[in-house]
This record gives C-alpha cells, structure tokens and sequence, in this order.
C-alpha cells in the first residue's frame, strides 16, 4: 500500500514557441490520510503549479498524482481548492454558493432536505450560518474566505488543497481563521495540502513543512516534521522550544537559499 496522497517524480516544464522553462523537477512527496502539510518557497518556485497539478487543473510534464489508490489528472470533487483571492459567484448568496457545490457532488445521493441540511451544516462548520442569505459583496473578505471553506468542505473531498488561503487578510482575521481551520481539521481529520508564504502559519498548522528549492527546476530541499502536540495553541506556542526550533529551520532554509540566488 502507498502513500494516500502520493506526488510521483513530478516534472513541469511550460512551453511557448521555441522557449520552455522547467519550473518542477522529480517532485516526490508521499502524504498520510489526516496529515496537513504545508509547501513554503520563494514567490515564483512554482508552488502554485505544483498545487494545481494535484487539483488536476494542469498537466504534468512527467511523473503523476496518485490519489487513494487512483491516479489523477484531471479536476475532480474529491480534490476541493481554496484559493487566495475568495471564488464565490457573487450573484449568488452565501447559501447558494455552498449548495451549487453540495448539489454538484450529492444530487444523485442524498435528498433535497439532506443537502439543505448539509449546506447549512457546513456554513456553522465556519461559523457563518447567521450570513446565508448575504451576497459575496455584503461580507467581508475574511468571511468570503470562510464561505470558500465550507464549500470546500461540503463537497467531503478526499484532499482540501489550500492555495494561500489566509494570504490577503489582516493579521487578526488571518489567526481567527486559521484557528478554525486547525478545529476543523481536529474534528474532522482532513487531509490537507496548503501553500503558504508564511512561516509561523506553516509551523502553527502543519505535521510536516515542504521546503522548495528557488526556480527554475524547483524541488523538495528539506521537509521538516513539526513535532508540536495537537491542539496547538497560538500564546503558548511563543515560547514554546520545539515551535521556536521549527521556526528558525525555516528562515533559516529560505534565507540560505535566496542568498544562493542572490550570488548566482
Ligand atoms: N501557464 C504558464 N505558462 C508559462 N509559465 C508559467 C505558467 N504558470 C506559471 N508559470 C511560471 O512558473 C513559475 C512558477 O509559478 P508559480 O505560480 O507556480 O510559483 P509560486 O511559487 O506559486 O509563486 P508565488 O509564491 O509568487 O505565488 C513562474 O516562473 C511562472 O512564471
């Protein structure tokens, strides 16, 4: 038996005319059902590519995606994205925005009343039950990221892949949410795959930090195991040996590597 989720020797090169730039070279990552696993590099290592071949939204050059047992390429519910800048369709309000995805993955399985009762669910998962019958442009953006979630997480995929959830909000929301997110993923044990640039969020959530090397042909540096006890609580971590030992591996890869370019 492999890895639930496995990234096997993934190669990415983008073509246009007579010029290609390998950007993901022989990306090998195995990762465990309920593991959460964060990817943090330099902007421009291709972090987001490699997210997107996993989501099945780009093809890779070499090598592939292997998903409980099946290979994946293309875009499927068992693989829900979350991007930076919140996706929601802005005619529809927060409900229907949850229920379009509930109604994509379930029709066929569960009644009306069920996936009614479903979306609603998932809206208090995120605590934004009291805000369905709001549009998109009626919230706030950290409340639209919250939606992005609970119709992430009402599709039951077998992976939430995070492209950067938190990146364009205010630090306060941001820690609100991620500690929603650390709760949901302690109730609900989701597998999860997140991109961050951010190190403390990397080390706050995650059970292992994949660190890229800079472009072009990016790969896996090092991956460090975040050996901190579950639930983890932001205050007590800041003094916290481990988390400040994690913390400082980081920085510390991410500002070797950028000096290694910056000599280049
Ligand atoms: N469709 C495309 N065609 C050509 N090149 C592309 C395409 N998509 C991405 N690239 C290139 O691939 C490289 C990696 O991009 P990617 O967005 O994956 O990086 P990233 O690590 O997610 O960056 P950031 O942290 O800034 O979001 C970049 O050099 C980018 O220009």
């Amino acid at each position: 038996m492999g890895a639930y989720l496995k990234l096997d020797h993934i190669d990415k090169t983008f073509t246009r005319g007579s010029a290609s730039t390998n950007v993901l070279k022989e990306v090998t990552l195995d990762i465990e059902k309920g593991e959460y696993v964060s990817i943090i590099g330099h902007s421009g290592c291709g972090k987001s590519t490699l997210l997107n071949i996993v989501a099945g939204l780009t093809g890779a050059s070499a090598g592939g995606v292997i998903l409980d047992g099946r290979e994946v390429n293309s875009p499927g519910p068992d693989r829900a994205v979350v991007f930076q800048n919140h996706s929601l369709l802005p005619w529809l309000t927060v409900y229907e925005n949850v229920r379009l995805a509930v109604d994509k993955v379930f029709s066929g399985t569960r009644s009306k009343a069920e996936r009614h009762s479903w979306t609603l669910h998932n809206l208090d998962l995120v605590q934004m039950g009291h805000a369905k019958d709001k549009r998109p442009s009626e919230i706030s953006g950290g409340m639209k990221q919250r939606v992005g979630i609970a119709r992430a997480l009402a599709m039951e995929p077998k992976v939430l892949l995070l492209d950067e959830p938190f990146g364009a909000l205010d630090a306060l929301t941001r820690a609100h949410l991620q500690d929603s997110v650390m709760q949901i993923h302690a109730a609900l044990g989701n597998t999860i795959l997140m991109i961050t640039h951010d190190v403390d969020e990397a080390v706050l959530l995650s059970d292992r930090i994949v660190m890229m090397t800079n472009g072009p042909s990016a790969r896996i540096g090092e991956v460090l195991e975040v050996k901190l006890a579950r639930p983890r609580k932001r205050l007590d971590l800041v003094t916290n040996a481990t988390y400040l030992k994690a913390r400082e591996a980081v920085l510390k890869f991410l500002h070797e590597r950028h000096r290694f370019v910056e000599a280049a």
